[in-house]
């Protein structure tokens, strides 16, 4: 059984490694030809993940349609990459079955990667991949634990199989929605919480922000049709509760920086700021309320200082909880 995955960031890398150590071949793609070549050669992802070597069954290739020749691909780009990947590639990805391994929605939609391909490649089998799990853990072997999301139960229960290894391992949902939204918003909880931290604002602030975070988080997908207990699992609680509390998150050390006044490196790839600005929108659309969320957009657009922002947080009418 062979399993393509499309792109060859850091989690697109880790997933590979632990699906062809488990036995499953495994055609690792990404853009750039030539590093490719060199990580096939060198048998590691020097850049994105340093120290991790790749398992026999792992092809890295620059060649797309070598990648694509497997039925089950999991599309590990960033969330704003997404759209585009899709329509260049439609006729190759059209009968597939595609399992999003993204979080986030789209800026220029609101869009969250599986509706993204339902949308855009009908006749796909549409899935996602989503849950706390840095890839340095799994890469590493460490055990884990994600959500698999699939609208169509019997290919849920398919992908499961195929893709739970050793230390991934997958619980199914048909919820799709509700665990496109845990992960996207989870960043952004992160960010804020970051924020907090990097302020100096203390833990018990970070624990606040977490709690009022996650009714935030509930509130919008009950109001998209969500199951509040998909985010209460894994994709939404369980990542909110890695990403916001460990340095290991860019989010979260994104939020720190904020915080601090000091500059970000430019160019790591962050989802939780494009996910904040492409929700605001999806709330207003659905006249639901999103403080946080609205005060991480307006801190990253620099329109707010941190200190107002908790002001404007802490002077909203006191209600029950
Ligand atoms: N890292 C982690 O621990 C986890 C990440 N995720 C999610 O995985 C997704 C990817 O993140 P991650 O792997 O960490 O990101 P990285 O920053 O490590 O890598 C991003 C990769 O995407 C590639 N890429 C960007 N645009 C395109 C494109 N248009 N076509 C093909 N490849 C492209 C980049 O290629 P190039 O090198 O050529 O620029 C790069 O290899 C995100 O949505 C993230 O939230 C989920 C769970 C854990
Ligand atoms: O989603 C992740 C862990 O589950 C990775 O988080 P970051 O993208 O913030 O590094």
């Amino acid at each position: 059984m062979s399993i393509g995955v499309i792109g060859a960031g850091a989690f697109g890398t880790s997933l590979a490694i632990s699906l062809a150590a488990a036995g499953r071949d495994v055609v690792l793609w990404g853009r750039d030809a030539a590093a490719m070549a060199e990580m096939q050669s060198a048998r590691e992802n020097a850049r994105r993940l340093p120290g991790a070597g790749f398992p026999e069954r792992l092809t890295a290739t620059g060649d797309f349609a070598e990648a694509t020749a497997p039925d089950t691909l999991l599309l590990s780009v960033p969330m704003q990459q997404l759209e585009t990947l899709l329509t260049d590639n439609a006729g190759t990805l059209a009968q597939k079955s595609l399992v999003a391994c993204c979080k986030g929605f789209s800026l220029r939609t609101g869009e969250g990667p599986v509706s993204l391909i339902s949308r855009i490649l009908p006749q796909a089998q549409a899935a996602i991949l989503t849950g706390p799990s840095f890839a340095a853990d799994i890469a590493r072997g460490l055990p884990t634990a994600l959500t698999l999301a699939c609208g169509d139960k019997e290919s849920g229960r398919r992908l499961q199989e195929q893709l739970s290894t050793r230390n991934l391992r997958l619980y199914r949902t048909t919820d799709v929605t509700g665990a496109e939204l845990g992960g996207g918003l989870k960043n952004v909880i992160a960010i804020a919480s970051g924020v907090v931290i990097g302020a100096g604002l203390g833990e018990s602030a970070r624990a606040a922000l977490m709690t009022r975070g996650f009714a935030e988080m509930t509130r919008i997908a009950q109001a998209l049709g969500a199951r509040p207990e998909t985010l209460a699992g894994l994709s939404g609680f369980g990542d909110l509760t890695l990403t916001c509390t460990s340095t290991q998150s860019r989010n979260y050390r994104f939020g720190q920086a904020l915080g601090r006044n000091e500059e970000f490196a430019a160019g790591t790839t962050v989802e939780g700021a494009a996910t904040a600005r492409a929700m605001l929108g999806v709330a207003e659309r659905h006249g639901a309320e999103m403080p946080i969320t609205r005060a991480v957009t307006a801190i990253i657009a620099g329109e707010l200082d941190v200190g107002a922002a908790m002001d404007q947080l802490l002077a909203r009418p006191l209600k029950e909880e």
